[in-house]
C-alpha cells in the first residue's frame, strides 16, 4: 500500500473533484437508505389504518431519519389512505431519481478524475523515459517499458477511479444501513449481522486465491503477447527458415497455459459469487424468521414495516459486500503496478544536466583529452587514453575493425554516456558544462541503425528541424541522394513509410536518415557507417555533394569503405579504443603493413570484404 502514496500528489492536484466525488457518493447512498424507512412507515401506516393484522403498532417516529420525518408529516396531512400511499410512492421514486442523479455526478467527478490522473501519469512516465540514458534502455526491454506505460498505468487508474468509488460506496452504504438498522431494531441487526464474519473469512481466502490466479493469467498473457508479437515482426525469418510449425507449437503451448489458468480462475469465481449470495440469503432468512417471530410474539416493537425495511437494507448491502473482494484485488494490483512505476520514476539518469550547464552556440572545435570509457554493463573498455583534437571545420574519417570503438566515440560526443575519466571539450568548454539539449541540438548524428517513424517521408526528414519548409526538405533529400527516388513514389514526399506505407530498401532508409541529419544544419555532423547499404557509385556521388555541404562544418565520418575517404583532412584508424594510425591518405599509405594501406589495397582490388582485410 505504501507504494500508492506516490499518488498523493495527484489526489492533491484533483482534490476538489475527489472531495466532491466522495460527497456525491455519500449523498447518493443517503438518499438510497431513506426509501426503506418510508416503506416501513407506509406499510405500518396501512396496517394500522386498516387494522389488518390486529397487532399493536409502534407509535411515534422513533428510528426515522430527520428528512423522512419531514416527509411523513407532509404525507400524513392527506386524509385518504390511497393518497398517502400515492404521495409516499412518488417520494420514493424521487429519492431513487436523486440517488441516480448523484451517482451520475459521482462518476462524473471520480472517474473523470481518474482519467486525468491516468493522463498525467502517462506523461510523467513518458517524460522520465525521455530523460533516462542509454544505460537504462540497455537493461530494460521494449516490452517492459511498454507494459509499464500502458498496463501498469491502467491498473493504477482502476484504483484511482472505480476502486476509490467502490471503497467510498462500500463504507457509506454499510455505515448508513447499519446506523438506521440499529435505530430501527438492535436485536434484528445483530441477527442479520451474524453471517458477516463468515463472509469476511470467505472473501479473504477466495480473494487471495483469485489474486494469485489473476497474476498467473497476466504472466501467461504477457508470454502469449510477446510470442505473437515476435512471430509477426520476425515473420520473414520464420518463413525463410521454414519454422512456421515450430512457432505454431510454441504459440499453442502458451495458449494452453493461458487457457488452463483462465479456467482455474473461472472455477474459483464460480464458487465465490454464489457463496456470497448464499450468505446474504441467510441474512434475509434471519430477518424474516427472527423478525417474524418477534412480530408474532409482539416483541422488541418489530412491525411488518420493520421486516420489510430490513430486507431492503440487506439487499442494499449485497452489492457493496460482494464487491469487497474485487475492490481489494484492484487495490493490490494497483499497488504492485505503482511499485513497478516507482522503480522507473525514482531512477535518476546518470547523464543529466549538471548544475550551471548553459546553452552555447557551437562552432565546431572538438578535443578529447586522455578520455577513458568502459561500458558499465559489459565491462568492455571501449575507449582508452584517447587524445584527439579536431579543428573547426575539419573533415575527419574514422575507420578500424568492428568493435574498435568508433560508435562509442560518437556516443560520447553526444553525451549518451559520460567518460569515466579525461575530458571532452567543445569550443574549449567542458562538454558537461553545456546544456544537454543545446548540445544534442547542435550535433547532427546519423546512426548506424536506421530508424524511421511510421509517418510520411517529409515528416521523417523534417524530424531534424520541425519548422523546416518543403524546399529545405527537398534540398536535404537532394544532398543525401534520395530526392529522385522520393519523387518517383506515387505520393512523393507525402508517401507513408512503414507498416501502413511503402517498404523502402535499406539504402533508401539510410539516405532518408542522412537527409534528416542534414536538414539540421549543425556545426558538427557525425555519420556512423551510414552508407553501408548503398552501392559504391552512389556513395561516391553523395560524398561529392556532401563536400560542399560540409564546407563550413566539422564532420566525423565513420566508415569501413576507405576508397571514399580521399577528400578528408585527416583519417584515423582505431583499434581497441585507441588511435593506431592517423594522417592523410598519402601518409597512411606509406605506413608499411598498416591497417589502412592493407584495407585500401584490398578494396581497390575489388574485394570489399573488410573481414579479410582485418586478418
Ligand atoms: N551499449 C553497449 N553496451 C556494452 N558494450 C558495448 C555497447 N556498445 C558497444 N559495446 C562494446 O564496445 C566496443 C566498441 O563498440 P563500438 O560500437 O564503439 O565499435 P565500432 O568500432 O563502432 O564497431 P562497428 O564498426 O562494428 O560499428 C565493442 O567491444 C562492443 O562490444
Amino acid at each position: 500500500m505504501k507504494h500508492l502514496s506516490a499518488l498523493g500528489k495527484y489526489f492533491w492536484k484533483y482534490r476538489v473533484r475527489l472531495g466532491t466525488g466522495i460527497f456525491f457518493v455519500a449523498l447518493s447512498n443517503y438518499f438510497n437508505v431513506l426509501s426503506p424507512q418510508l416503506m416501513k412507515f407506509i406499510i405500518n401506516y396501512v396496517d394500522r389504518s386498516l387494522s389488518l393484522t390486529g397487532a399493536p403498532h409502534a407509535a411515534g417516529l422513533k428510528g426515522y431519519d430527520i428528512l423522512v420525518r419531514k416527509f411523513i408529516s407532509f404525507i400524513t396531512r392527506y386524509s385518504s389512505i390511497a393518497k398517502v400511499v400515492l404521495v409516499a410512492s412518488i417520494i420514493i421514486l424521487l429519492l431513487a431519481l436523486l440517488r441516480g442523479f448523484f451517482m451520475f455526478l459521482m462518476r462524473q467527478t471520480i472517474i473523470v478524475m481518474s482519467r486525468h490522473i491516468e493522463y498525467d501519469q502517462k506523461n510523467e512516465v513518458y517524460t522520465q523515459y525521455q530523460q533516462l540514458d542509454n544505460r537504462f534502455f540497455k537493461s530494460h526491454t521494449t516490452g517492459d517499458l511498454m507494459n509499464r506505460i500502458a498496463e501498469d498505468v491502467s491498473r493504477v487508474r482502476i484504483f484511482t477511479g472505480p476502486a476509490i468509488m467502490y471503497i467510498v460506496n462500500l463504507l457509506t452504504t454499510i455505515l448508513f444501513c447499519v446506523f438506521f438498522m440499529v435505530q430501527s431494531s438492535v436485536e434484528l441487526t445483530i441477527y442479520v449481522m451474524i453471517p458477516l464474519p463468515i463472509l469476511a473469512v470467505i472473501i479473504y481466502f477466495v480473494n487471495s486465491n483469485i489474486h494469485k490466479k489473476s497474476e498467473q493469467i497476466q504472466a501467461a498473457l504477457s508470454d502469449l503477447t510477446t510470442n505473437a508479437q515476435e512471430s509477426y515482426s520476425g515473420i520473414r525469418v520464420i518463413k525463410s527458415f521454414n519454422q512456421e510449425n515450430a512457432m505454431y507449437r510454441f504459440f499453442t503451448d502458451n495458449s494452453e497455459t493461458y487457457r488452463k489458468n483462465a479456467i482455474a480462475l473461472a472455477r474459483v469465481e464460480a464458487v465465490y459469487f454464489p457463496s456470497i449470495q448464499l450468505l446474504i440469503g441467510i441474512s434475509t432468512l434471519f430477518t424474516i424468521m427472527i423478525g417474524g417471530l418477534y412480530y408474532i410474539h409482539h416483541q422488541h416493537g418489530i412491525t411488518l414495516g420493520t421486516i420489510v425495511e430490513f430486507i431492503v437494507y440487506v439487499n442494499m448491502l449485497t452489492f457493496p459486500v460482494s464487491a469487497i473482494g474485487l475492490t481489494a484485488s484492484m487495490v493490490q494490483r494497483a499497488a504492485a503496478s505503482q511499485k513497478r512505476l516507482n522503480e522507473f520514476l525514482d531512477i535518476v539518469p546518470e547523464v543529466k544536466n549538471e548544475p550551471g550547464a548553459a546553452p552555447v552556440a557551437l562552432e565546431g572545435k572538438i578535443d578529447f583529452d586522455n578520455v577513458n570509457f568502459t561500458f558499465p554493463d559489459t565491462g568492455i573498455r571501449a575507449i582508452r587514453a584517447f587524445d584527439l583534437h579536431i579543428r573547426k571545420g575539419e573533415k575527419i574519417a574514422v575507420t578500424g575493425r568492428t568493435g574498435s570503438g568508433k560508435t562509442t566515440l560518437a556516443q560520447l560526443l553526444l553525451r549518451m554516456y559520460d567518460a569515466d575519466s579525461g575530458m571532452i571539450r567543445l569550443d574549449n568548454k567542458n562538454i558537461k558544462e553545456i546544456d544537454l539539449s543545446s548540445l544534442r541540438e547542435q550535433i547532427s548524428y546519423v546512426p548506424q541503425d536506421v530508424f524511421l517513424f511510421s509517418d510520411t517521408v517529409e515528416n521523417n526528414i523534417r524530424f531534424g528541424k520541425p519548422d523546416a519548409g518543403r524546399e529545405e526538405v527537398v534540398a536535404a533529400a537532394t544532398i543525401a541522394g534520395v530526392a529522385k527516388e522520393i519523387e518517383g513514389f506515387a505520393n512523393g514526399y507525402e508517401t507513408m513509410i512503414g507498416e501502413r506505407g511503402v517498404t523502402l530498401s535499406g539504402g533508401q532508409k539510410q539516405r532518408i536518415s542522412i537527409a534528416r541529419a542534414l536538414i539540421k544544419q549543425s556545426a558538427i555532423i557525425i555519420f556512423d557507417d551510414c552508407l553501408s547499404a548503398v552501392d559504391a557509385k552512389t556513395e561516391q556521388e553523395i560524398m561529392g555533394r556532401l563536400n560542399a555541404y560540409l564546407n563550413d562544418k566539422t564532420s566525423i565520418i565513420i566508415t569501413h569503405r576507405v576508397f571514399s575517404l580521399l577528400s578528408f583532412d585527416r583519417i584515423l584508424v582505431l583499434d581497441e579504443g585507441k588511435i593506431v594510425e592517423q594522417g592523410s591518405h598519402e601518409e597512411l599509405m606509406k605506413i608499411p603493413d598498416g591497417f589502412y594501406a592493407r584495407l585500401y589495397h584490398r578494396q581497390q582490388s575489388g574485394t570489399e570484404d573488410e573481414n579479410e582485410a582485418e586478418k
